[in-house]
């Protein structure tokens, strides 16, 4: 025979069918009875089961904005409810859809073994003044595990999930529009020195908590970074981990398609805080921007045959570098909000110095070629092996040569993809002798362009020694006739 003790003991490891006819009853009745009724049974299972009760109050204590927490806990529910859920809330937030949980549901969700119970809900109390909550029930045996490890997968210590549906922005002239942004690139995937990695997620850290430094030595919340180096070395890439490393949306600004430096500041004054501000190729939108409006000024710009596709889909073209000067002043003055703003160039040196200058630019990061470090962590990503009998000769070899770590990763991809561990290894095996024979061949190249330079330094230092006579006589001659 069960006691009644084991009996609650029992319910209290799944004390989902309480707190769904709970719920039931609640939506089917009017609000403030709906509300009641929903609070008394969510008191009955604390009483009757050793179930402990966090509750999420979107207005919490005396601050007039929402409480963080308990957004964090809507995006959670939205991504986790949103598959199985039959009535969901439709909201517009930045632009775009958003759904969450409906008052008066419940969500069953599992953490390492341990079951617990999501409640939506809003307080009718006069003091609370109809604050939505979310309530979590869990059994009191969970407690550590929900606090420690639970809430703060939920809370979105895991940065990937701060927010779930992060967009990214492009602009077509002076219009914004966004999808889904998707680009999986996190640091752990990113190819690069550890040392120079640390330095950047601290940089961005301590950046995206600095709110209240900025206000209080009064400096608009933003900070400028500066990636440049060769194609292919992934500045794109560090991009998106930034992106998801802070849960930021992306705006793509596209400078070519920005007819002037109104539509300009009309593009920064729409952009959402918690965001990064991207312009990729800047010396290349600078360069054409020039060239356009020099086109302008000679009155070429009716000629339109005369001009490249892209060119003469884009109209006569007045954006300026005051005017970029400007737009990156101006975030933070005419937008609240953090925002980060990030130029990518292959030719950093092309660079008018007041573009780049700390205060614009705080951050200048060169991504470089791939050497040993950055190669590791790619084998780790495409093969999943953290050592080999090959890794010497590739560390040698990527000393002496300027390979990218598109180039390395391009050979590191397995030309067929299986989950057998032997296949894998074959693979992984293939895939560096591929890399070292690539290596090899670009070695060879270099060893042969040195050559060829120091063949042609030698002749010309020749032609120098023979040259020089005749020079003096020229020199002197002339002094001679002066
Ligand atoms: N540092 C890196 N870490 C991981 N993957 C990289 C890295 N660099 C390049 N890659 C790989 O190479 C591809 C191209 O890299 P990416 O677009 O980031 O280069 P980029 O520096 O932005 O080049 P470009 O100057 O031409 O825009 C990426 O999709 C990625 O797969
Ligand atoms: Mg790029």
């Amino acid at each position: 025979m069960i006691s009644p003790a084991e009996i609650f003991a029992r319910l209290g490891s799944d004390i989902g069918p309480l707190m769904f006819v709970g719920s039931i009853i609640s939506h089917y009745l009017p609000h403030e009875l709906g509300s009641y009724i929903n609070a008394y049974f969510q008191r009955l299972v604390l009483f009757a089961t050793p179930c402990i009760q966090i509750t999420f109050n979107e207005l919490a204590g005396e601050r007039p904005t929402r409480n963080e927490a308990y957004s964090a806990v809507e995006n959670y529910l939205s991504i986790m409810y949103s598959k199985e859920a039959k009535r969901l809330k439709a909201d517009i937030k930045n632009n775009s859809l958003v759904l969450s949980m409906d008052e008066y549901e419940v969500a069953a969700d599992e953490f390492e073994g341990a079951k617990v119970w999501w409640v939506s809900g809003k307080s009718c109390s006069k003091t609370d003044t109809n604050s939505s909550y979310y309530k979590l029930f869990f059994h009191k045996r969970h407690l550590d595990l929900i606090i420690r490890r639970y809430l703060t997968h939920v809370l979105k210590e895991e940065p990937n999930l701060r927010n779930p549906r992060r967009k990214l922005y492009s602009n077509m002239g002076s219009r914004w529009s966004h999808v889904v942004f998707q680009n999986p690139a996190t640091f752990q995937t990113l190819a690069m020195e550890p040392e120079k990695k640390k330095e950047i997620i601290l940089d961005l850290n301590v950046f995206s908590t600095a709110g209240g430094f900025y206000a209080r030595i009064g400096r608009a919340w933003k900070r400028g970074y500066l990636l440049f180096g060769p194609p292919g070395t992934g500045k794109s890439t560090l991009i998106s981990a930034m992106a998801n490393h802070l849960g930021y949306d992306t705006y793509d600004l596209d400078l070519t398609a920005v007819e002037d430096n109104t539509e300009l500041r009309k593009l920064l004054i729409e952009t959402s805080g918690k965001s990064i501000i991207v312009i990729e190729d800047i010396d290349r939108a600078l360069d054409f921007s020039g060239q356009m409006r020099k086109r302008k000024a000679n009155g070429e710009q009716e000629d339109m045959g005369r001009l490249g596709i892209q060119e003469r889909e884009t109209k006569p073209y007045q954006v300026t570098l005051s005017g970029i000067l400007n737009f990156i002043d101006g975030l933070g003055s005419s937008c609240c909000g953090e925002r980060l703003i990030v130029f990518t160039t292959n030719h950093v040196e092309k660079l008018d110095a007041a573009l780049i200058r700390k205060g614009r630019m705080d951050k200048h990061i060169e991504l470089s070629y791939c050497r040993f470090e950055a190669f590791k962590v790619l084998a780790k990503n495409y093969l999943e092996i953290e050592a080999h009998p090959l890794f010497p000769t590739i560390c040698s070899l990527l000393g002496k040569t300027n390979t990218t770590p598109a180039d390395v990763a391009e050979h590191l991809t397995p030309k067929t993809i299986s989950g057998d561990v032997e296949t894998c290894l074959e693979n992984a095996e293939i895939c560096l002798q591929n890399l070292i024979k690539a290596l090899e061949k670009e070695e060879e190249n270099v060893r042969l362009k040195s050559e060829e330079g120091g063949s042609v330094r030698n002749h010309q230092l020749k032609r120098k020694k023979l040259m020089m006579p005749q020079d003096h006589l020229i020199i002197n001659e002339k002094r001679a006739r002066s």
